[in-house]
């Protein structure tokens, strides 16, 4: 990256030197808990207003460690819930039933670009889950490639999913050095990204005072139980530190032992919209490779076929999650060969010893995810798409496969982001086919901070209509 000078970590063995462990106590300082930043903060975070907000950019470690245990609780309560359920089989539906609108009247077929729409699905999934409040962009998208006249929560909705594409799309830009902001091209990079983060942030805020408004009538009446509040992360991080919390919160700084801001609530919830994003590129390549592995797609049915049995019509829910083994190893495999997160970064907090050298504090590392995830050192045939190797205990070196990263700062979105995966590719592929439109083409990728696909024309036939 422009002026800063990276060490490339390419070995399995060397990443558990700077990729913080996990099992430190909560009331450590931080200068206990070594190389916990991702960067440096010599580039734009504060510019963009994320030094201290949310958890994914989060540059003040206060700031990161109660956003960090807010989010964590939330994402446990969401997760394991059918009502989490129900919403993926209710947008499921609802994206379908915009596919058939859009078929050829030729045939039993749509075509589609695959990431649009793994957008759009994701973000309204996430939306739905983590604000508790629906956005439109599935059928946005629909009345987008209509030309249909939009409401404005619609047309919102639509800007807020090409602003997200446009924030992962570039996102290098925000850790650029302060002094290149106003070269020519960055220039036009960090303009493009203030009116994504403000577009966005202004949308969330909105929703966020709107909560509250429902928040304080709903406890002020008479019959209030806590239960009648929502499950989501932004009601969590609403009623953090008021009479109305439900958890206790560890070790929090006590400048913070108040309520939450509406711009830090805003932080966790915009973390959560980039994560949808990246949930959908991650679908994408999922399909793009079995649309090029016919022997897996057939695997995948036959899986489809013994957790559905005779009914391909009902909804799926937690207890199919489980099931779906199959599914999980063809994510899995697909992020082994293609992650979307290639890179997993850290700057040392202090002097340590890392892959045979001694290193002062402040050096940036990145361990390379992509290169050691296809590594002959760690895997067979590392160039071969076979989602059976995820079956057995193949690979034991720890970081050999990386997909959510690890330490302090692993993904929280995982399970969230593992129970869309699995149940949306199992509710597709009982309902269609979807082919490449071009055998031949190759993905069309760019890489940023993560690898995105930036479209991916594909074919969906419609089964039984
Ligand atoms: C396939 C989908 C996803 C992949 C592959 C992915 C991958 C990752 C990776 C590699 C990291 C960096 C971990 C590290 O530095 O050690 C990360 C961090 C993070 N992810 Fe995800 N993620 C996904 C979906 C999600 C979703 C759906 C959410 C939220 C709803 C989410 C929220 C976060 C947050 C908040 C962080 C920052 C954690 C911190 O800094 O403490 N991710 N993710």
């Amino acid at each position: 990256m422009i002026g800063i000078r990276m060490i490339i970590i390419n070995r399995a063995e060397h990443a558990d030197k700077f990729i913080s462990p996990s099992t430190t106590p909560s009331d450590m300082t931080p200068s206990d808990m070594k190389h916990l930043m991702r960067t440096d903060n010599k580039g734009l975070l504060s510019f963009f207003d994320l030094e201290n907000k949310g958890v994914a950019f989060n540059h003040s470690h206060i700031h990161w460690k109660l956003n960090r245990q807010l989010y964590t609780r939330a994402m446990k309560a969401i997760t394991n819930s059918e009502k989490t359920c129900r919403m993926l089989n209710d947008l499921f539906n609802e994206m379908m039933a915009y596919w058939i609108y859009l078929k050829n009247p030729n045939d039993n077929s749509t075509i589609i670009d695959a990431v649009a729409w793994m957008v759009r699905f994701s973000n309204d999934f996430i939306s739905a889950v983590v604000i508790g409040d629906r956005s439109f962009a599935i059928e946005a998208h629909y009345h987008k490639l209509k030309n249909h006249d939009m409401s404005k929560e619609m047309s919102d909705s639509e800007h807020v999913a090409e602003c997200i594409t446009n924030f992962v799309n570039d996102n290098q830009t925000i850790f650029m050095p302060k002094i290149l902001r106003f070269f020519p091209v960055v220039r036009d990079r960090v303009k493009s990204l203030k009116h994504t983060c403000d577009f966005t942030y202004n949308i969330l805020v909105e929703k966020i005072r709107k909560r509250r408004k429902v928040i304080e009538k709903t406890v002020n009446s008479s019959n209030f139980d806590s239960k009648q509040l929502g499950n989501d992360l932004m009601t969590y991080l609403i009623i953090a530190n008021t009479p109305y919390e439900t958890g206790s919160l560890k070790s929090v700084d006590p400048s913070l032992l108040r309520p939450m801001t509406d711009d830090e609530v805003r932080g966790p919830l915009f973390d959560s919209l980039l994560g949808s994003d990246t949930i959908a590129n991650t679908l994408s390549f999922v399909l793009y490779y079995i649309s090029r592995h016919p022997n897996v797609k057939e695997k995948l049915l036959e899986e489809i076929r013994t957790v559905f049995k005779d009914d391909m019509n009902r909804p799926a829910t937690l207890d199919d999650l489980n099931k779906l083994r199959y599914c999980e190893a063809i994510i899995k495999e697909t992020t082994r060969i293609r992650p979307t997160a290639g890179m997993i970064s850290r700057v040392t907090s202090q002097p340590d010893e890392i892959a045979g050298y001694n290193w002062p504090s402040g050096v940036f590392f990145n361990m390379y995810v992509r290169g050691i995830n296809n590594n002959p050192l760690y895997w067979k045939d590392p160039d071969k798409f076979m989602p059976e190797r995820f079956y057995g205990s193949q690979n034991n070196q720890k970081y050999a496969f990386t997909m959510f990263g690890g330490g302090f700062r692993m993904c929280i979105g995982r399970n969230l982001a593992m129970l869309q995966m699995k149940l949306l590719l199992a509710l597709l592929y009982r309902k269609v086919d979807i082919e490449l439109v071009d055998m031949k083409a190759s993905l069309n990728l760019r890489t940023s901070a993560t690898t995105v696909c930036i479209n991916l024309p594909m074919k969906v036939i419609h089964k039984n209509l």
